[in-house]
């Protein structure tokens, strides 16, 4: 890696004060930074700079100009909810394998702010942008490109990268048709969604040679709220399907506090929140146990930083290992296990846990976080006041080893 030192991140105490910015004192150890070498760069996730923050701050802005963190975007998410209960309401008790459905639910929700439309869950062409994504990510946290990264002499054997740098193409040209779209429907004094505000942005930009927005950058901003907003949250619901199928008297708990509070006709509201204590515990404890995103996104040195005695040159790759911080055994009674109590105290009351930081923090932290807690919360709660999940008859309980990837979930 031409040189550059990779400093690998391990604790909530060091993670909190990097990221942060408060430096005390840390235990570093040098790595190879494992970066892929692919056409991603750019947009808001694989960016930095002036680009980066302008492109952060616009995201940020629009999401909640089209509803995240308000009503509008609790209808929204509501909407894809009942649509959800319908698809599997329609199965009538068969087995079905969750992956693509909740992909598709929970995707729709983004497409809708950002694209402007929902996609029907067997929509050939929604559901091939969704296995692309699901690929790319389990493919670039996995050990072939993981040696590839760490001995680009890889490079030479192709094949294997081949199929992830191809998807990034197709998904390209999909998100360049619908901006084609979008610019010729674009009505400038009503703006629909995401797209149609980055091209009212662009416009405005246009006589400035170092704007970011550009047609490439959307293509890029489109691409990263669609895998960032779809796959994480999915990922987690189906970590939830799977725990709740295991420890089916956490599953009971679950029913009865809803039953009890909401019961079944009810469909629940984010204010209901403070109504179902036990139910949030058990999704914090999801997302605390799935620990879907192990080595965060890698950061960087911006300037040359002592750090807990370190001296970390500009530029030093940091990969805080959120692992280390959800499974940290200083901060939680029973790191590895599935534990919903960390998350209430004696009176059954929802408690704060520092060390929760599925969302990472500091100025990267994920842009999404109020628009997943959201999303997590409403499909949980609702499916589960619906429906019961059991293994397919005759079929072994799944185990709880993950699968590998960027983002790791139930195999
Ligand atoms: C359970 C669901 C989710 C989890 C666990 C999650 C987690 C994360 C994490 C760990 C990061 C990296 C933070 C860092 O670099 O320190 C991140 C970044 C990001 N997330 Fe999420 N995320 C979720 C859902 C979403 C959703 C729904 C969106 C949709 C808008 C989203 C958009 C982003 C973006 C754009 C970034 C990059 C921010 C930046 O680099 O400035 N995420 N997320």
């Amino acid at each position: 890696m031409g040189g550059t030192t990779a400093v690998v991140l391990v604790g909530y105490d060091v993670i909190h004060e990097a990221l942060v910015g408060h430096a005390d004192e840390f235990a570093a150890r040098p790595v190879v930074a494992l970066i892929q070498d692919s056409d991603v760069s750019g947009g808001v996730i694989f960016n930095t700079g002036d680009h980066q923050r302008i492109l952060r701050r616009f995201s940020l802005t629009t999401l909640r100009d089209y509803g995240m963190g308000k009503f509008t975007m609790e209808e929204r998410i509501s909407e894809e909810v009942s649509c959800l209960i319908k698809r599997i309401t329609d199965m009538e008790g068969s087995p079905f394998e969750p992956t693509f459905v909740l992909s598709s639910a929970v995707s729709n929700v983004i497409c809708s702010t950002i694209l402007g439309k929902r996609f029907e869950y067997d929509d050939a062409i929604f559901l091939r942008l969704l296995k692309r994504v699901n690929f790319n990510l389990q493919q670039t946290g996995g050990p072939t490109a993981q040696l590839y990264n760490a001995f680009p002499i890889f490079r030479l054997l192709r094949q294997p990268y081949k199929r992830i740098d191809d998807n990034v193409k197709l998904s390209r040209k999909f998100y360049d048709k619908v901006i084609d779209e979008h610019r010729s429907s674009l009505v400038t004094t009503d703006p629909q969604d995401y797209v149609d505000s980055f091209l009212i942005q662009q416009a405005k930009e246009a006589s400035n040679p170092d704007s970011p927005f550009n047609d490439l950058q959307l293509n890029k901003c489109i691409s990263n709220m669609f895998a960032a907003g779809s796959e994480t949250t999915a990922t987690t619901l189906r970590w939830a399907l799977l725990l709740m199928m295991k420890f089916t008297d956490v599953q009971e708990c679950v029913q009865r506090e809803i039953d009890d509070t909401l019961g079944r006709d009810r469909p629940p509201a984010l204010s209901d929140r403070h109504l179902l204590p036990y139910t949030v515990a058990v999704i914090n404890e999801v997302q605390r146990f799935g620990n879907i995103i192990p080595m965060n996104l890698p950061h960087a040195t911006s300037t040359d930083v002592l750090f807990h005695g370190f001296f970390l040159p500009k530029g030093t790759f940091i990969i805080p290992l959120l692992s280390s911080v959800l499974r940290d055994k200083t901060q939680w009674e029973k790191p590895y296990e599935f534990y919903p109590k960390h998350f209430l105290d004696n009176n059954g009351c929802l408690r704060k846990r520092d060390a929760f930081l599925p969302f990472s923090l500091g100025r990267r932290a994920c842009l999404g976080e109020s628009l997943a807690r959201s999303e997590l919360f409403l499909f949980f709660t609702s499916l589960l006041q619906r429906f019961t999940f059991k293994p397919a008859p005759g079929s072994p309980l799944p185990d709880l080893i993950p699968c590998s990837g960027f983002t790791i979930g139930p195999k």
